[in-house]
């Protein structure tokens, strides 16, 4: 039976995303109230800009006074979109100490600060939920937390951060620069207040962290991740990932060791074969596998940027939300029982495309084998081109420790006959 009393909703900011998730709530109210049992009102939006005209969204809702708003006590659900960590941090506590579950779409403050953020939650016995954080409309918190909550997850790897997805795509397929493409990726919505949260893969790695506490039932904080951004792949890396019949993508990858004990979360660029899917996302489309013991593989592919697609998973929890709050019940909260620590990025075993410069005379190609061995790191293939007593070496080697790689590197480097080390890339999805 339908309630007549509707559940009143805040919004904080109202850009890319709130503007939609206002829309949307607007557009869909019947259905959404059909589908929670009460009908939910628009109580609030809080803004930076109060002049700017909001097509949609009643001038008297509009205020620049978010602290007032989370305060009111008749605020059902709270719906952060300001992003950034304060004041967000400071509303979202201040809602839940006055009532209000809460809906965010920031990774940034939930991989900062996201088991405090539980426990207030916890402690007022409200909800918080974040689908939107990760992949955008890519339903993949949920799943996870939920769907899976019966099987052990191993592995989870894939794309998650759209803009520099958008760039890697367009420099591959257009042959189009860096800036062109980030500005715009940003035009489209797709970037980050600041794109060096993109760019430099600090967004993917808060997602990174988000996705292992959850898949692994423990606590990952951003810091635990190790990070490298895009800024650095060119052309170059480009064609000798074509020459070896793979792409460069960005990717977050989440990992279980092989003994059980611990875990490691990393964001880097890596090359993937091109029969691989993730080497056909495009775009700002996300991919992202999971592995479990008892599911196998599962891929998760959709938008993972824009202001719709992001509103779409707001909504979704926003309906998850308000159903719980007419059932007198909340969602499951934060699950860190396992407690296993995070490994370094040392401990991580993988394979690498590394191109070295050398000269090209007899026993440079012995002398650096020899480098390899020695650090016990395998070969797999060696290719040289020579170019006027100086040649380019591209080794890929199996699988080996990020650790040993490090010291195979260190120890090339101090050969007269390396020139120089122009690339080192991990190579995934083999
Ligand atoms: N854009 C996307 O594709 C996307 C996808 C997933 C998650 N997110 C996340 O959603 C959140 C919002 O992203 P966005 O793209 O909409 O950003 P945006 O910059 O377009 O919107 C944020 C809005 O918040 C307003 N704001 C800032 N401080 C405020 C304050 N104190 N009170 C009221 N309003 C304030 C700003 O003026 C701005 O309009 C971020 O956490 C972001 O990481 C964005
Ligand atoms: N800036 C983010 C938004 C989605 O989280 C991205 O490009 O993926
Ligand atoms: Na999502």
């Amino acid at each position: 039976m339908m309630r007549t009393r509707p559940l009143k909703v805040a919004l904080l900011g109202c850009g890319v995303v709130g503007s939609e998730v206002a829309r949307i709530m607007t557009t869909h109210a019947d259905d959404l109230a059909a589908r929670i049992g009460a009908p939910v009102e628009l109580a609030g939006v809080a803004v930076r800009r109060p002049s700017k005209l909001r097509e949609g969204i009643p001038q008297e809702l509009v205020t620049t006074d978010a602290t007032a708003l989370v305060k009111r006590g008749d605020i059902d659900v709270v719906v952060e979109v300001i992003g950034g960590i304060e004041p967000a941090r400071t509303l979202i506590t201040t809602a839940f100490e006055h009532g209000a579950s809460v809906v965010s779409a920031n990774k940034a403050l939930l991989a900062q600060d996201g088991a405090a953020l539980h426990a207030a939650a916890g402690q007022h016995g409200k909800d918080l939920y974040y689908e939107a954080a990760v992949a955008g409309a890519i339903p993949l918190i949920r799943p996870l937390r939920e769907s899976l909550a019966g099987d052990k997850v191993n592995r989870v790897l894939g794309i998650v951060n759209g803009t520099t997805n958008f760039i890697l795509d367009k420099m591959d397929s257009t042959g189009a620069g860096y800036q062109e493409a980030l500005d715009e990726a940003t035009a489209l919505g797709y970037a980050e207040a600041d794109p060096t949260a993109d760019v430099e893969g600090f967004d993917a790695a808060a997602k990174a962290a988000i996705l292992a506490g959850i898949a692994f039932h423990t606590r990952v904080r951003l810091d635990d991740v190790y990070r490298e951004g895009m800024t650095e792949v060119t052309a170059a890396d480009f064609a000798s990932a074509r020459n070896m019949g793979c792409t460069i993508k960005l990717l977050a990858i989440c990992e279980r060791a092989e003994d059980g004990q611990s875990v490691t979360a990393r964001v880097h660029p890596a090359m993937i074969p091109l029969s691989h899917p993730l080497a056909s996302v495009r775009g700002a489309y996300n991919a992202v596998f999971v592995e479990s013991d008892a599911s196998g593989q599962l891929m998760f592919y959709g938008p993972g940027a824009g202001g719709a697609p992001t509103a779409s998973a707001v909504l979704g929890d926003l309906v998850a939300v308000c159903r719980n709050r007419l059932s007198g019940t909340t969602g499951p909260g934060e699950s860190a029982y396992t407690a296993l620590p995070v490994s370094g990025m040392g401990e991580v075993v993988t394979r690498y495309h590394i191109s070295l410069d050398v000269a090209d005379k007899p026993g440079v190609l012995a002398q650096v084998a020899t480098v390899f061995a020695e650090h016990g790191v395998s070969i797999d293939t060696v290719r040289q081109q020579g170019k006027d007593g100086e040649a380019s070496l591209v080794v890929v080697t199996h699988r080996a420790s990020d650790a040993a790689l490090g010291g195979t590197v260190e120890a090339l480097r101090k050969l007269d006959t390396v020139r120089g080390v122009a690339s080192i890339m991990r190579v995934e999805g083999e």
